[in-house]
């Protein structure tokens, strides 16, 4: 695992910014864009504000795509592209034809948003083996191995004949739309940011592999065909008992 590991959340997200601030200028030098895919949930709030304040970022070669989305309309507060919209994308100048959310309206339905993006991805995306090619996906991880929207025990995460995939996820009684393990594992850079908060034993196990005959958790399933870098802000341990 290429795994760097900071204090704390602050540390975490400048490290990241210019982590990728670096990947999308290269980008941009070998390919005139930069096709990145937002991750969701609270980690990427602190990530994007940094990003925000970058200087010399060239802003209108980015292309902004979404590894998940919650099925709820564009301005929702659970929307990931609400707030992305927050926390980034009101802040900079990317043309609002290079931004796409997964969910554009609060009429689509999870099976029409899914076709459609996939639509879009092979469009407007770049390819690489017949496959859309991001060249950044952004994941988080859930205590419970899920990333993106591949929640244990879940449809989508045997599916790899589509690009997307719309997933009722029974735990959170909630549909979402996912990229699917195909297009994730095809961006030439996958990069974790995990919050270490709370996640300690899901990190133990990545670190040091699951319990003999246990069933593999939706992240450790992932086979990124560039490895992926991990981002991982872990609370110190706490002191020795005195
Ligand atoms: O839509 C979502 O919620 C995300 O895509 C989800 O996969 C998230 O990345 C993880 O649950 C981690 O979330 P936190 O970073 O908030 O812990």
């Amino acid at each position: 695992m290429n795994r760097h590991r900071f204090a704390d959340s602050a540390a975490l997200h400048a490290a990241a910014a210019q982590r990728i601030a670096a990947l999308a200028a290269a980008s941009i030098a070998a390919r005139g864009a930069f096709h990145i895919a937002l991750s969701g949930g609270n980690t990427p709030r602190g990530l994007h504000a940094q990003l925000a304040t970058l200087a010399d970022i060239d802003w209108p070669a980015w292309h902004i795509w979404f590894g998940d989305e919650r099925c709820v309309p564009p301005d929702h507060p659970d929307s990931n592209y609400h707030m992305a919209r927050e926390t980034l994308l009101d802040r900079v100048p990317i043309p609002a034809a290079h931004i796409h959310p997964m969910i554009p309206n609060a009429q689509i339905t999870p099976p029409e948003a899914a076709r459609a993006y996939a639509r879009q991805l092979r469009e407007q995306a770049p390819q690489h083996h017949a496959r859309p090619a991001l060249d950044l996906i952004l994941l988080g991880l859930g205590p419970d191995g899920h990333t993106a929207s591949l929640f244990p025990g879940t449809s989508i995460l045997d599916d790899r004949e589509h690009d997307v995939a719309e997933v009722y996820v029974a735990r959170l009684s909630a549909w979402r739309v996912s990229l699917t393990y195909p297009v994730i594992e095809n961006a030439r850079d996958v990069l974790f940011l995990v919050d270490g908060s709370g996640k300690a034993d899901i990190l133990h196990r990545l670190e040091h592999g699951p319990a003999e005959g246990a069933t593999p958790l939706p992240v450790e399933r992932l086979k990124p065909r560039a490895g992926y870098e991990w981002y991982i802000a872990e609370p110190a341990p706490p002191p020795p008992a005195p």
